[in-house]
């Protein structure tokens, strides 16, 4: 499956110089969204995931079909103020800005093996933070997977210790 076909670029957004990978032409297309999503449920498969985790918002759209598929739970992360109860945070920065992600502090049982999902993977700073949460609170992150992976931004140095899933890649 060519998924580079259904990514639509946009040059110049958010902010001058970047260069947006947008996904929502691939979610558009319920037969490619379909096999992406199939590629990282056998994946969590493999890793024996018990519950997945997605950061917000792109996070919670490849996270949740996987959850639902194999009946493990989903835990959000989320950006501060979302969420209702107590909350662990830890503060990223983004290829375009900096902000501050927070997780339900009984959202994760220690020793539950996570499999963390995002859309991209950027300048890394997102998935650090997640792990971060993921593992403050006792978790084992199994495995880490996104649809892209921005090659040129090296996101992929803050994930050595991990295990990791990507369908393209742009150098
Ligand atoms: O590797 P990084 O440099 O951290 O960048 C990757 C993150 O940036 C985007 O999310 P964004 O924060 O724009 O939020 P959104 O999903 O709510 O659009 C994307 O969905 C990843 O989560
Ligand atoms: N270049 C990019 N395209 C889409 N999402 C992103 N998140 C961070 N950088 C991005």
């Amino acid at each position: 499956m060519d998924y580079k076909e259904h990514i639509k670029i946009v040059q110049d957004w958010p902010k001058e110089g970047v260069e947006f990978k947008d996904i929502t032409p691939l979610m558009a297309d319920g037969k490619v969204f379909k096999a992406a999503i199939d590629e990282i449920i056998e994946y969590a498969k493999e890793k024996k995931a018990d519950i997945i985790v997605g950061p917000e918002a792109r996070g919670f759209i490849i996270g949740c079909p996987v959850s639902y598929a194999l009946e493990v739970g989903f835990a959000p992360v989320r950006k501060e103020g979302k969420l209702p109860r107590d909350v662990i945070k830890v503060s990223y920065g983004l290829e375009y800005g900096e902000n501050v992600l927070t997780l339900h502090k009984d959202a994760i049982k220690p020793g539950q093996r996570v499999l963390i999902t995002d859309d991209l993977l950027a300048t890394g700073g997102t998935i650090e933070a997640t792990i971060k949460l993921v593992e403050k609170l006792g978790g084992i992150v199994v495995g880490c997977a996104f649809l892209i992976d921005l090659a040129y931004l090296n996101g992929m140095e803050k994930l050595k210790d991990y295990d990791v899933l990507t369908l393209m890649k742009y150098e």
